[in-house]
């Protein structure tokens, strides 16, 4: 599996902004047209006619790439430019100013939270000045008109930004489901070919850590399983909090795998065995009950060309020597 599927947020704006592109490319040739011949606003059919041709272009592109962020914020720039100015220079009773409403829904799917509420306070307040400056103030000469308007807007703003939040909460929790391993939060090993793809970009010297509890069936069969899952969880803390860099993942019952990078092998070396010493001199509690525990390391340094596989079995021939030669030692 690809972990690149997992994104469902870029997959999302991916299609919202070429399609929008579409949309509102086509619609924007139409008003340029428009605005040229028969309303005379020439600036504002003009900017059209450059926009519809950015959106086609962008669509083109869209088809062959992946989304670059910057095309997301060049749109809702272009988009609100086209929209504020057409605001400002048309009388309201034209009703330029309704395709604000459509604005923070497109803030919101394309940038996110954040921007979004940004985006959508800036253009409520922008739009309501120009409209409020606007003489004659046609369409807003009642309280109630005003009210409706700006109470529809922030509905429509409220509404964008509850579906972006739960949106991309539930994203982040099935991302977790899929790459983190439910027991301990460590990754699993889906995240760990997606990690080793990305650690190998790194220039300096990749290393991989395979790690195993000793006894750890003693711990089971003295306390029960329940008590042995919460070591396992105490021992992945443990890892990932001595670990200062790289990532910590669970690729067996109590076997865990660990890729860091390091300036030359000793320094490796030297990061595994104080692994092993704090496994070794940490007392774990779990309710009441004291556990110590050994580790057995086998470490390997990445040579180019190495699949992931062979990697992991290289580590793994270490691991098998240091468990052989008493265990509680490091090998590689
Ligand atoms: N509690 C708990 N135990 C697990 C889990 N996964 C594997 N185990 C246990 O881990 C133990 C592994 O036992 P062994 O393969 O014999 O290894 P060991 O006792 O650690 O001995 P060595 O590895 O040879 O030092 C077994 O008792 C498994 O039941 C888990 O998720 N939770």
């Amino acid at each position: 599996m690809d972990i690149a599927a997992l994104n469902s947020t870029k997959v999302l704006r991916w299609n919202v902004l070429r399609w929008m592109c579409f949309c509102f490319g086509s619609l924007s040739a139409i008003f340029s047209a428009f605005n040229l011949t028969v309303n005379n606003f020439y600036t504002l059919g003009y900017l059209e006619i450059c926009f519809s041709l950015y959106c086609l272009y962008t669509f083109i592109r869209l088809g062959k790439q992946a989304l670059q962020v910057w095309q997301s914020i060049v749109m809702c720039a272009l988009i609100t430019l086209i929209v504020v100015f057409g605001t400002y220079i048309a009388t309201p009773k034209n009703g330029v100013f309704i395709w604000s409403f459509a604005l923070p829904i497109l803030y919101y799917l394309l940038l996110g939270k954040y921007p979004g509420v940004i985006l959508s306070a800036s253009l409520l307040s922008l739009q309501s000045i120009i409209l409020f400056e606007k003489s004659p103030l046609l369409p807003f000469t009642t309280f109630n008109l005003s009210l409706n308007l700006s109470l529809t807007y922030i509905s429509i703003w409220a509404v964008s930004h509850i579906f972006e939040v739960s949106r991309a909460h539930s994203s982040k929790r099935l991302k977790n489901l899929a790459l983190l391993d439910p027991l301990t939060g460590a990754g699993n090993r889906l995240s760990m070919s997606h990690y080793f793809e990305v650690e190998l970009q790194d220039k300096s010297q990749l290393f991989l850590f395979l790690l195993d509890l000793d006894f750890f069936k003693q711990v089971n069969d003295k306390y029960g399983h329940d008590v042995g899952d919460k070591v396992l969880v105490e021992i992945a803390a443990l890892l990932r909090v001595t670990l200062a860099k790289g990532y910590v993942f669970r690729v067996g019952g109590e076997e865990f795998a660990l890729l860091s990078s390091f300036k030359n092998a000793d320094d490796a070396f030297a990061a595994a065995e104080k692994l092993r010493s704090i496994v070794e001199t940490t007392n774990i509690d779990i309710d009441g009950k004291v556990i110590n525990l050994t580790i057995s390391i086998g470490v390997t340094e990445y040579k180019n060309g190495q699949t992931l596989l062979e990697f992991v079995n290289l580590a793994d021939k270490e691991l098998y020597k240091a468990k052989r030669l008493g265990r509680n030692k490091v090998y590689g």
